[in-house]
């Protein structure tokens, strides 16, 4: 049967147990605000108003994957960036993103399977045996898993790649409709958790770090497209691209994090700004109705 946004819903409160009023996934994180200027390459080539040139401003929010508020932040999980983009003209633009450049299914059907699969037994522990033997029958499952066991957890916020991992469309300056992945590449260069400072299990560091970090100026990121080739999925986010051909689209910039501007912000990956269009990904597809149930309920105290 094809699943429904309410069974993720469901499986989480499973998984995580219930927390009212807060996200259902990505349940702990950190707002921050700041800019997004594009790059004269993007504003170039692309009509796009978010790639107009001049700085509009952002919401973000950092997150650690889940459903648990008090995820320990050594904990190896894919981190979370999310950004709001305010155009002139007041339309949105989100982006919502992973630290792993894959996802962990192809599609719904299977990251829930995978997701009723890790639901704790009746002691209270997941069941590993059981998980990993639903991760042999269905291989899509595997490489985000994979990825997180070869790559420790960032040692700070501002010290990940963020993928987009879907693809989607653009139209350029001639109209043609052009095939993109994207990732944020961090200015202050990619850095993990050393195997000693996981093993010190600090629960509560990245929000601090974070702040520390734009106490001595912005954190930036630069947001990285490449360009898809006939033969690079469209629909699936469990594959990574093969290198492709680059362009810098601008600089996400943060200057200041801790406060509540994105407590009652919906995320939502396929609100995008003129020019931009989503793929058929039926991951991607599924993300819009799920997050509007974890919102309502978030807004009203579930
Ligand atoms: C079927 C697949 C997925 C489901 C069911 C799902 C579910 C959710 C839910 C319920 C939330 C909380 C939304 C809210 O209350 O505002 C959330 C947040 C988030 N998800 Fe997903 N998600 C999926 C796939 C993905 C993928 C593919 C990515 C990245 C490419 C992603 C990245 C994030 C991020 C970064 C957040 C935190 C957003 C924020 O800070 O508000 N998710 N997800």
């Amino acid at each position: 049967a094809p699943a429904q946004p309410n069974d993720f819903i469901e499986v989480f409160a499973k998984i995580f147990g219930e927390h009212k009023g807060i996200r259902k996934g990505h349940a702990k994180g950190v707002c921050a605000t700041g800019d997004f200027t594009a790059s004269a390459e993007a504003t170039a080539r692309f009509d796009a108003a978010l790639f107009s040139g001049s700085a509009i401003p952002v919401s973000y929010r950092f997150s650690l994957a889940g459903g648990n508020p008090a995820a320990p932040d050594y904990a190896s999980s894919p981190r979370g960036l999310a950004a709001q983009f305010t155009l002139a003209d007041g339309s949105k633009h989100n982006i919502a993103t992973l630290t792993t450049p894959v996802f962990g299914a192809k599609d719904p059907e299977n990251f829930l399977g995978l997701l009723q699969a890790s639901v704790p037994s009746a002691d209270g522990k997941p069941d590993i045996a059981k998980i990993q033997a639903f991760r042999t029958a269905h291989p899509d499952t595997q490489p985000q898993a994979q990825w997180l066991a070869a790559n420790p957890p960032p040692w700070s916020y501002a010290t990940a790649e963020y993928f987009g991992i879907h693809t989607f469309y653009l139209v350029d300056k001639g109209g043609e409709k052009v095939k993109i992945r994207w990732h944020l590449q961090p200015k202050d260069g990619v850095k993990g958790l050393s195997a000693k400072e996981i093993a010190q299990q600090n629960a509560d560091f990245l929000d601090g770090r974070l702040k520390q970090r734009l106490a001595d100026g912005a954190v930036e990121f630069d947001w990285i497209i490449s360009f898809g080739e006939a033969a690079d999925s469209e629909n699936d986010p469990s594959v990574q691209w093969p290198a492709r051909p680059t362009l810098n689209a601008g600089t996400l910039r943060i200057n200041t994090s801790g406060d509540g501007s994105c407590v009652n912000i919906n995320f939502d990956p396929n609100v995008l700004s003129g020019g931009f269009s989503a793929s058929d990904d039926p991951v991607l597809r599924m993300r819009s109705p799920a997050y509007a149930i974890s919102f309502g309920k978030r807004l009203s105290g579930q």
